[in-house]
């Protein structure tokens, strides 16, 4: 199986030392527009295989399209980060340009793929690439859900002292403050959370969860990438073995929660196919309203791509 990740940035690069180590894919390139990095960082995870034991050949181009041909899945991770003080809509007018440009080539190539949107900001970048693609809504998809359901459940971990492997839990919604994480249906072991945790530290772990990527951003000056490149990864993954793994993905809603307009993280089952199912919960009132807002400000940022002519 081949994979191309586009961007050999933090996350990028992240991401394909995580599908080499693993074993995910056979073959992994390695795309950039800056002269070299690509390259160097492929032959860098390549020449960590006899340390780490594996054997997936990364190979990295510069802006050389006809080497990700007939690529199973495609990562796009190209475009700028955000800085401190900064929100991710900040970022739209470069990364609109850079993911359609990207994604025109990456289809000319792999008119097959499955391509797996990381740039932000992430719902409107998911929308510009299935806009540019024209492929079918399941063949386009967004991670954002895994990587702050990832964070929601380590400070769950945390605060419980408890592994994090036994945290499971869901969260939906746009990838930006108003995501929408769902205590109703986050188990620790399978029991409630509600039963473990009183209401005001999990309130003060959902907020947290909520600016965990600016938390970040005001940390280091840009943002993060070990997680959110393993998050990607794992995407990949559940594709390329056709896992049928139940995760938060971000998509184009049909219809689902009653909403057709917008590019929304909601749970799904993703296979060799892509997204293979919508899974739709039955939201209480309180989380309907949550998710309406979510979908509110994902829209007026999809009214910005829809203005330029992107
Ligand atoms: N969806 C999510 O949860 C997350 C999204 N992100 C987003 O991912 C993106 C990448 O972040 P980082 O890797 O930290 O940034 P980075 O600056 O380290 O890497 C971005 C790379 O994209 C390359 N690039 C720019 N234009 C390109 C083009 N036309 N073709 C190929 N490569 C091109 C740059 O040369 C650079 O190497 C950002 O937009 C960031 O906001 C980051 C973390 C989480
Ligand atoms: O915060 C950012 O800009 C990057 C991102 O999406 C995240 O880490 O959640």
């Amino acid at each position: 199986m081949k994979v191309t990740v586009v961007g050999a940035g933090n996350v990028g690069a992240t991401c394909a030392d995580v599908l080499a180590y693993r074993e995910i894919a056979n073959e992994v390139i390695l795309v950039d527009i800056k002269e070299g990095v690509a390259e160097g960082k492929a032959l860098d995870i390549w020449q960590k295989a006899p340390i780490n034991l594996y054997d997936t050949r990364t190979v990295g181009v510069t802006n050389d399209y006809s080497k990700t041909a007939d690529s199973d899945v495609v990562v796009i991770t190209s475009g700028l980060p955000r800085k401190p003080g900064m929100t991710r809509d900040d970022l739209i007018e470069t990364n609109a340009g850079i993911v359609k440009s990207v994604t025109e080539q990456v289809v000319k190539y792999s008119p097959e793929a499955k391509i797996v949107i990381v740039s932000n900001p992430l719902d409107v970048m998911t929308y510009q690439a299935h806009l540019t693609s024209k492929f079918p809504r399941t063949k386009v998809m967004g991670m954002a859900g895994i990587l702050d359901t990832a964070r929601y459940r380590a400070f769950l971990a945390e605060e419980l002292n408890v592994s994090p492997k036994d945290i499971q839990a869901v969260l939906m919604g746009g990838h930006g403050d108003t995501m929408v994480p769902l205590p109703r249906y986050t188990t620790v072991g399978g029991i409630p959370v509600t039963e473990l945790i009183d209401a005001e530290k999990l309130d003060a772990i959902i907020e947290r969860t909520k600016f965990g990527g600016g938390e970040l951003v005001k940390l280091m000056g840009t943002s993060a990438w070990y997680a959110p490149g393993s998050a990607a990864a794992q995407m990949v993954e559940a594709i390329i073995k056709d896992q049928k793994r139940v995760f938060p993905v971000c998509i184009k809603l049909d219809g689902e929660y009653g909403i057709d307009d917008c590019y929304l993280g909601v749970p799904v089952v993703l296979g060799k196919n892509g997204v293979e199912k919508v899974i739709e919960l039955q939201l209480n009132d309180e989380e309907k309203e949550l998710l309406l807002e979510s979908r509110k400000h994902v829209r007026e940022v999809m009214e910005v791509l829809e203005k330029s002519g992107k």
